[in-house]
Parts: C-alpha cells; sequence; structure tokens
C-alpha cells in the first residue's frame, strides 16, 4: 500500500497528484479548516460563557456577605440596586449568593430561552415544611413528580370545564359575602379582610363542597385567616439558618419551630377534609351535609376530580406517599388561591378610591354590562373590558410577588454575559420591570388606558416579558386561571353592587409591606352603600 493512498487520516490533504483532483481536494480542505473553526469557535465561546464573570453586586462584609445591609423592605432594596448596578447583579447573603435580574432581555433568557435549566427551586426551611418535604406544585424540583402533579392540577382542576362546573359553589359564596356588606351598609369595612373570608369559603368550597356555617364561619374564618397571616409571614421570612445552612440546627429565630405549629394546625385542617371525602364522613367542623359533596355530579369539586383520577406520580409511591401529595395539592390551593387574590382586591380597590374617574368609568361599564336590576355573573366578566385593564394596572403597579418565586439553575450557564452558578438564587425583579421608565410612559400614574389599546399585547400569560404578575413558562402561576376569574368577579360584584367611600378624615395612601406576597401596609377600610335597584337582590 503507498503512503498517498491511505497513510494517515487526511491521505488526500497531502496527495492531490492528478489535476482533477486538486480542486476537490482544496475545497475538502478549505471546509475542514472551516468546520474546524466553528467548532473551535462554539467550543471556545461556551468557555468563555462558563468562565465569565459573576454579575457586578454590592460588596458585602466577610462571612455575612450583604445580609447586614437589606433591610426588611427587599422589594424596595432590591429596586434601588437595579439603578446601581444595572440589569443583573449579584448579592452574597452569608454562604448564598443571589442573582436579581431587572431587565426583560434577561428575563427572557430565563423564563423562555433557557426555562429547562432554570426551572427548579430552592425551597427555604420554612417552606420545606409548608409543602411536605417540597412535595406541592410551588417548591417541588422539576420531574415526573412535579410534571405529573402539575399536569393535573392545570389540565383538570384549573380546566375551563371543572371551574365552570363549581361556578355555582363560587357564586353562592360571593353572594353570601354581598349580603352581608348589605346589612353593614353605613358602617366601615376591611375591604382585605372581608376578601379573604370570601375567598376562603369559596376555596373550601371548591375543595370539597363544604363551606363554614354561620357564627362558626367568622370564628373558623378569623382562626384561618390568623394561620395564613402567619403562615406567609415565616414563608417570606428572612432565616439565618437558610443563608448559613450549618447553623440550621440552632433555628436561632425559631423560623422552623413556629412553621411546625402553623403546619401542624394546617394539615390536621387539610386531613380532615381528606378524610371526609374519602370515608364519607360528615365534615363536622366546617359544615358539610352528609354526601353533600359526593352527590352533586354538577357541583364536581375540586377534592372529587384529584380522588377520581390515579395519581400515577412516581413509581415508587407509597399510600403514605399519595397521602402526602395529595394533601401538597391542595395545600396549593387553600394557600396560593386566598392570600394572593384577596390582597389584590384591596389593591385593586385602594386605586379605584384614589382615582374616582377611573372608578365611575367601571361602574358605568358594569351598569351597561350588567344592568342595575340583577346581580354579577361570572360569564359577563369578558365583556368587562375597562375593569379588566384596570385589573391589569394594579398587577403592574402593585404585583403580589414583585419578585416571584425564586428559582435556581441546574446547572451553571450564562445570562447576559454573566456565569450563573448552579444552585443560585435567582429573583426576577418584576416589581422594578413593571416600573420602569424605559419601558412604561409616567410608571408611577395609575392608568387603566394603556392596557386598552392592543389588549393581547399584555395578557397575564407571560408573553411579554415586561409584564408577568404571574410569571412564565414552566413555573408560571397554575393557579391562574381559577385567579383571573375569582379577582374579577369578586371586584365586579363589589363595584356594581355598592357604592363606596372612606370614612370621614381617612388619608389613603399607597405604603406597601414586603413578604412573600406585597400587601397594603395599612388596611384598606371603606364604607358601602347599596345600589342595585332591589333589596331582594341583596338577600339571594
Ligand atoms: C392574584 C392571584 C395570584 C397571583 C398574583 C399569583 C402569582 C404567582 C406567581 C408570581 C407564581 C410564581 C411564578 C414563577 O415562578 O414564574 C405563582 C406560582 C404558583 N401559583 Fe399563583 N398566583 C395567584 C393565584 C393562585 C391561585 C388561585 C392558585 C391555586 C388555586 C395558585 C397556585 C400557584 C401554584 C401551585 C404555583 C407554583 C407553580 C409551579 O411552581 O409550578 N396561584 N403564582
Amino acid at each position: 500500500m503507498s503512503n498517498g493512498d491511505s497513510g494517515g487520516p487526511w491521505p488526500w490533504l497531502w496527495h492531490a497528484k492528478e489535476a482533477n483532483d486538486a480542486i476537490p481536494g482544496a475545497t475538502i480542505t478549505l471546509l475542514v479548516i472551516a468546520i474546524t473553526a466553528l467548532i473551535f469557535f462554539a467550543w471556545f465561546r461556551r468557555q468563555k460563557d462558563t468562565t465569565a464573570p459573576l454579575p457586578p453586586g454590592p460588596r458585602g462584609l466577610p462571612f455575612l456577605g450583604y445580609l447586614p445591609f437589606l433591610g426588611t423592605d427587599l422589594h424596595w432594596k432590591f429596586a434601588k440596586l437595579a439603578e446601581s448596578y444595572g440589569p443583573i447583579y449579584k448579592l452574597q447573603l452569608g454562604s448564598k449568593l443571589y442573582i436579581v435580574v431587572n431587565s426583560p432581555l434577561l428575563a427572557k433568557e430565563i423564563v423562555r430561552d433557557q426555562d429547562v435549566t432554570f426551572a427548579n427551586r430552592d425551597p427555604n426551611i420554612a417552606a420545606i415544611i409548608a409543602s411536605y418535604g417540597a412535595r406541592n406544585i410551588a417548591f417541588s424540583s422539576q420531574g415526573p413528580y412535579w410534571r405529573n402533579l402539575r399536569k393535573l392540577f392545570v389540565r383538570q382542576i384549573m380546566s375551563n370545564a371543572s371551574l365552570d362546573a363549581c361556578y355555582d359553589l363560587r357564586r353562592q359564596e360571593v353572594r353570601k359575602g354581598l349580603s352581608d356588606l348589605y346589612r353593614k351598609s353605613g358602617v366601615p369595612v376591611d375591604i382585605g379582610e372581608w376578601a379573604l373570608l370570601i375567598l376562603i369559603n369559596a376555596v373550601m368550597a371548591m375543595l370539597w363542597g363544604g363551606t363554614l356555617p354561620g357564627e362558626k364561619s367568622e370564628a373558623m374564618g378569623a382562626e384561618f385567616r390568623k394561620v395564613l397571616a402567619k403562615h406567609m409571614g415565616l414563608l417570606g421570612c428572612p432565616n439565618v439558618s437558610d443563608f448559613f445552612p450549618s447553623l440550621a440546627w440552632l433555628d436561632l429565630q425559631g423560623v422552623e419551630r413556629d412553621m411546625k405549629r402553623v403546619h401542624h394546625w394546617l394539615d390536621a385542617f387539610i386531613q380532615s377534609v381528606v378524610e371526609c371525602a374519602t370515608q364519607g364522613r360528615t365534615n363536622e367542623p366546617f359544615g358539610q351535609k352528609e354526601g353533600e359533596s359526593k352527590t352533586n355530579e354538577q357541583k364536581k369539586d375540586f377534592l372529587q376530580i384529584v380522588l377520581e383520577t390515579e395519581m400515577d406520580l412516581e413509581d415508587d409511591q407509597s399510600p403514605l406517599d399519595k397521602n402526602r401529595a395529595l394533601k401538597a395539592i391542595l395545600m396549593d390551593i387553600v394557600i396560593g388561591g386566598t392570600d394572593t387574590t384577596s390582597t389584590m382586591v384591596e389593591w385593586v380597590m385602594t386605586e379605584l378610591l384614589l382615582n374616582r374617574n377611573v372608578m365611575n368609568r367601571v361602574v358605568h361599564e358594569l351598569t351597561e354590562v350588567v344592568g342595575n336590576d340583577k346581580m354579577v355573573e361570572e360569564h359577563q366578566l369578558p365583556k368587562l373590558k375597562y375593569l379588566n385593564a384596570v385589573i391589569k394596572e394594579a398587577f403592574r403597579l402593585h404585583p403580589a410577588l414583585p419578585l416571584l418565586v425564586p428559582r435556581t439553575p441546574d446547572s451553571t450557564c450564562a445570562i447576559g454575559g454573566y456565569t450563573i452558578p448552579k444552585g443560585s438564587n435567582i429573583f426576577l425583579n418584576m416589581g422594578y420591570i413593571h416600573k420602569d421608565p424605559k419601558i412604561w410612559d409616567k410608571p408611577s400614574d395609575f392608568r387603566p388606558e394603556r392596557f386598552l389599546e392592543d389588549p393581547s399585547e399584555y395578557d397575564l400569560s407571560g408573553n411579554n416579558f415586561m409584564y408577568m404578575p404571574f410569571g412564565s413558562g414552566r413555573r408560571i402561576c397554575a393557579g391562574l386561571p381559577l385567579a383571573e376569574r375569582m379577582l374579577a368577579y369578586v371586584l365586579a360584584s363589589l363595584l356594581h353592587s355598592f357604592e363606596w367611600e372612606l370614612p370621614l378624615g381617612t388619608e389613603l395612601e399607597l405604603l406597601d409591606k414586603f413578604g412573600i406576597v406585597v400587601k397594603k401596609m395599612n388596611p384598606l377600610v371603606a364604607i358601602p352603600r347599596p345600589r342595585l335597584s332591589t333589596p331582594e337582590l341583596y338577600m339571594s
């Protein structure tokens, strides 16, 4: 065998002896060089990306990092730092690295371009306890378990058919709440508190058909509100044990201890709901009549849907695992479905009381669409274009979760030319993006008209990275369809059925306080006066 024919890997490179061999040989040579260069370039870029610097960020103290300078109003602090450090910055808090993203372009990289990489959570200690060991949808890591749980939730429980089927249950609770307000007409009412009770009752009704009866409603509702407030406070509480896992056993602030207590109460509550449904018992504390949730197919509740669906979560699931997964889903609904929505009712009502011309236009629209001799029905909601714009504008200025729920990458990657290490916590700073003057004209004005021009430009489904009150991508809020319906229905009912005024001498303001859900600092108190033509309407 001659050298030129087969010696070495590139024989044609060296031995294009004959003239007619020369052209293809040269072409192939150039091709190989080009491909090699491309491969090298791609490799070099990857190398460069992963060896790119960490994002900029403020310096902290040794060991503690930026922790001592964080303060309590995280969302305002993060906005201020965005002014100094730009679209992306890092914060070292104890032994943990946090990355804050402040631009729609970089947010897109996370929730769209690299959605799979960023689809995990790194729940804090309180969240792990509250979610049965990260077994709920919000805090479990992506994988078959989370996917199946989420599929069941979104496709079955939150489907249009399922939500239509339990409309009667929601409606009854909203109507009861309106009757209650009618009795209180002329008297100052804490709107957030009222809305939370209605939402707790509506969610309970949808869960298993039972609600809180009569006086028990007030007492149980008050207890539930207290527990819920504590629960949310602990979830959002900066905890030394999270920043220094090696000190977690000391539980220095007692967060772990307190969350265990709160979780115990909520778990007993959920367990009694599950037992009642699975064993056909009456649910004494919550006034469900025997067989109530089982007999009426029209009013199929969420629990029935879950129980009827074979929960195929993981291969090795034990009955205990299954029970825990079931309770974790119910907890997602109870926790996700109440506090967030009632908080938004309060924000929208506050903005409307501050912007009387906007309030008048909403009321005018309601009168046109619904009529003064009728109560609002859910099927009328899509016709309330202006109210929907008002809700969107309130979400822009007061997103209930301005930092969404932090995500964590499952491998080291690059965003905006910076290295994002595996396991760091990523905050999408939507509270800042929603008010960025580079994006929004007169951002601090409450101007629903900005959402009227092209309503599809900014929907709530996270397709526009400048506006994502419910997040985006595979971790977008799983309860969005219910949240949209409930929020608009409660607000439309409040505004159509009553005129609202402030108690004499009240100075309305927009101060907020940080938590996993950002609420009004001072509760909104306003006075309802009936505005419908017949008192009987309020008695239904
Ligand atoms: C005004 C009402 C609500 C707001 C503003 C809201 C907002 C959010 C946000 C921002 C997230 C994180 C999204 C992300 O990481 O990209 C989220 C997640 C979630 N929400 Fe909501 N939510 C609301 C109502 C609800 C309701 C009614 C439910 C249940 C019935 C619910 C259940 C959930 C669940 C299960 C997740 C976790 C999704 C996952 O990690 O896969 N939410 N929500």
